[in-house]
């Protein structure tokens, strides 16, 4: 087992995260990834599937800095990092605004300032008119808007997600998987999304990653050749075609012979 920690580095290149044969064994011994070789370059949102328990929140920690790999390089040039959870992670006792307000708050950032990105950002991502709503007063997919809006506060250049949409119903992850892509062609951050649904993972990605069982190691790569325009993102009938069935099955395939 290694203990040597190593550390984010950042370089100038078009690749925003260059991971190299990167390791990660827990102090209990837990080896949770290894031998992972993932990069996520400039226009690309590369979606992550893998059994559960493979470490690709793991794999997200390390990216954003939280987690130190215990072995190999894991580079990261982007200097703003977006970060949304499975759970919202909301400040119950604030408005949509100054929930939104709160990372360009910590920022140090002026009043004027941070009310201007975050009216932009709640502007962004629909929620203009509940600026003031708490967010029990939200539903679900409402409550993840405001964390997308959150982090969109930042400009991020790379955005990372940790199963956003897992919680929310079929119809309101299928909005927002709308809702996604539109942010990504519009404001160009490159994305690395973990998400436990293959078609969604199909659906949001330039290229998807399969992850074997822990310890999760990147065992295929899948391009993914449905074009994503300005106009038109991705079009929403494309899950209908024989096509993206195909590409469903081939990669449901992978992370069932990954998890042998
Ligand atoms: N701090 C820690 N100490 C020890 N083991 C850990 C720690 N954090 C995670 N693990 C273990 O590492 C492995 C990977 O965890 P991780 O949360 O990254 O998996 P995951 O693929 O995101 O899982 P899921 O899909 O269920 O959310 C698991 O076996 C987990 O128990």
């Amino acid at each position: 087992m290694s203990t040597a920690t190593a550390p984010v580095t950042t370089t100038v290149t078009s690749t925003l995260l260059d991971f190299h044969d990167v390791e990660m064994t827990f102090p209990d011994g837990t080896v949770a990834l290894r031998g992972v070789h993932l990069t996520v370059d400039r226009g690309e949102f590369v979606s992550v599937v893998g059994p559960s328990g493979c470490g690709k929140s793991t794999l997200l920690r390390i990216a954003s800095g939280l987690e130190h790999a215990s072995d190999g390089t894991a580079q990261v040039d982007a200097s703003r990092i977006g970060y949304v959870f499975q759970d919202a992670t909301l400040l119950p006792w604030r408005s949509v605004r100054d929930n939104v307000e709160l990372l360009a708050e910590l920022g140090g950032r002026s009043k004027e300032e941070r009310r201007a990105k975050a009216d932009r950002a709640i502007e962004l991502v629909g929620l203009t008119g509940f600026e003031k709503h708490l967010p029990k007063q939200l539903s679900g997919g409402m409550r993840m808007r405001t964390s997308l809006a959150r982090s969109l506060t930042l400009d991020p250049e790379l955005f990372l997600f940790d199963e956003p949409f897992g919680a929310l119903d079929e119809i309101t992850r299928e909005r927002l998987n709308d809702e996604l892509l539109r942010l990504f062609v519009e404001q160009r951050f490159a994305g690395l999304f973990i998400t436990h649904s293959v078609s969604e993972a199909v659906y949001l990605s330039t290229k998807v990653v399969v992850m074997s069982g822990r310890p999760g190691t990147v065992v295929r790569s899948f391009d993914v050749p449905f074009p994503m325009t300005r106009d038109m993102p991705r079009d929403p009938d494309i899950r209908f075609t024989p096509e993206f069935a195909e590409l469903v099955g081939e990669v449901s395939r992978a992370l069932r012979e990954g998890h042998r």
